[in-house]
């Protein structure tokens, strides 16, 4: 057993979750804040929607999860599931591969029951404010609140030897921001804030946005709605209708909004909208880091880290797990949890903070170069099999051979084969042994 440590984690969703396990497997004592009373996180499914439904109102009370109430797994249960505890067919659940919500709220519950996490969690504990207070005896104050009455809050401090972030990337909206956004008249609101589609019976919807989110909720829209217009980011789009739908039209992104109601797309096309939908992502938000300016999110880029995880000079007393995004997620989660136990366990060694600072240029550097905006710090599209060759490497651990030839890059060209219906027509398992083959 190596050195162990006090430490704090903040959030008991996936990251959280498996965070507290790889600790635990290292001999750390620790406490797990989570703001809700039940594990889960954004699987948390929760009908309630944001006063605000733009989400830009900073004093809105905030609903975490930004699950829709439809939502199956875009990912089949063979990768969400970790390495040593599958994500497996129970009886009574939903034997899919690719399940609804509840099945995944299902497995996360299972999991901390079986690995005895329940114990370490303090549900109803919102943490307010970290702050180290000692760089020598890396001393950090964790803050938390509960609620004692509708309007009474009970706040605590603690002091702990380390804090891990694992607070969620998907509850802050993202919004497009295009001329006349904040004086447009009509219903706009956030993908976080969308839940069924019943709503938008019979109305004229823009759907801005053509990732995951924007493809499910125009797939449950369309049936409904008067008319749907997709907005779309890119050089190359074009107005089109698309194919096999009956009402729904593609177009480049909106150019501007008008008081009258109208929108104004970048191809010219202009349609008598009655709401706007911002399928247009999330960002990272720390609100209660006090780093002292150590740490910051500058559009959207959450820095210095090394490797996604450490500030080089708070390192390892605080980390991040859970910031990449587009790769085989809940892999990289697994895999920077049991890097930052074992580093604090003094099982594994970090670069100098020169070293890692050093890194962290050249990666910015690199980005440059490749005329890649700050916000794309943490997407892993062209970059996973880098990112989890190297904490495979460092852990020195064995991926079966179909996780270490899978690429996000090379599911989403197989996915897109499949088209609308890839959830129920792809077969899973046989894709799974064709991508077997050792290489
Ligand atoms: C609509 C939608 C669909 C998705 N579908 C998929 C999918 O199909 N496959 C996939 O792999 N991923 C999917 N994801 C991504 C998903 O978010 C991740 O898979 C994963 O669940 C993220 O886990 P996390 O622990 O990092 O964050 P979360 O699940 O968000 O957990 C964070 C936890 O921290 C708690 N918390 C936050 N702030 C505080 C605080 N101050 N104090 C105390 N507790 C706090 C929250 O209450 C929450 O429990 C989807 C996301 C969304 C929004």
């Amino acid at each position: 057993m190596g050195d162990s440590y006090k430490v704090a984690v903040i959030g008991a969703g996936y990251a959280g979750l498996i965070t507290a396990r790889e600790l635990q497997r290292e001999g750390h004592h620790i406490t797990v804040f989570e703001k809700a009373n039940k594990v889960g996180g954004t699987w948390l499914y929760d009908p309630r929607v944001e006063a605000d439904p733009l989400g830009v109102d900073p004093s809105r009370e905030i609903v975490h999860s930004s699950l829709y109430k439809s939502l199956r797994v875009n990912l089949p249960r063979q990768i969400l599931g970790l390495l040593d505890y599958p994500f497996a067919k129970k009886e009574g659940g939903d034997p899919r591969n690719f399940p609804g919500h509840e099945e995944v709220l299902r497995f996360l519950g299972d999991f901390a029951r079986d690995f005895g996490l329940m114990e370490l969690i303090r549900f109803e504990h919102e943490v307010t404010r970290v702050e180290l207070v000692d760089e020598v005896s890396h001393e950090w104050v964790v803050e938390s609140r509960t609620r004692k009455t509708e309007s009474k809050w009970e706040s605590k401090e603690e002091v702990f030897e380390a804090v891990v972030i694992c607070n969620g990337k998907n509850t802050q909206p993202n919004i497009a921001m295009f001329s006349g956004w904040d004086t447009w008249p009509r219903l706009q609101l956030h993908s976080h804030n969308y839940r069924t589609p019943q709503q938008f019976e019979n109305k004229i919807v823009v759907i801005i946005g053509n990732a995951a989110s924007a493809h499910d909720i125009l797939k449950e829209t369309d049936p409904l709605a008067r008319q749907v217009h997709q907005a779309v980011r890119g050089p190359n789009v074009e107005l089109k209708k698309l194919e096999n739908r009956d009402n729904v039209w593609q177009h480049s992104m909106i150019e501007r909004a008008h008081k009258d109601g109208k929108v104004v797309f970048e191809d010219g096309s202009i349609v008598d909208a009655d709401v706007i939908i911002h399928c247009t992502g999330y960002k990272y938000h720390f609100p209660f880091l006090k780093s002292d300016g150590i740490v910051t999110v500058e559009d959207n880029r959450v820095g210095p880290l090394f490797q996604h995880v450490f500030p080089p000079s708070l390192a390892p007393w605080l980390s991040f797990v859970g910031l990449p995004y587009q790769a085989a997620t809940n892999l990289v989660m697994e895999l920077q949890s049991k890097w930052v136990a074992k580093v604090l366990s003094g099982k594994l060694e970090l670069p100098t903070q020169e070293a890692m600072m050093c890194s962290v240029e050249e990666f910015y550097h690199e980005m440059e170069k490749g005329g890649w905006p700050k916000h794309h710090a943490h997407n892993l599209m062209y970059k996973e099999p880098e990112h989890i060759g190297w904490l495979v490497d460092r852990l020195d651990i064995k991926l079966p051979n179909w996780l270490k030839n899978m690429t996000v890059a090379s599911y989403l060209k197989e996915l897109f084969s499949y088209g609308d219906k890839f959830r129920d027509i792809w077969d899973i398992n046989k894709w799974t042994q064709e991508m077997d083959s050792p290489n």
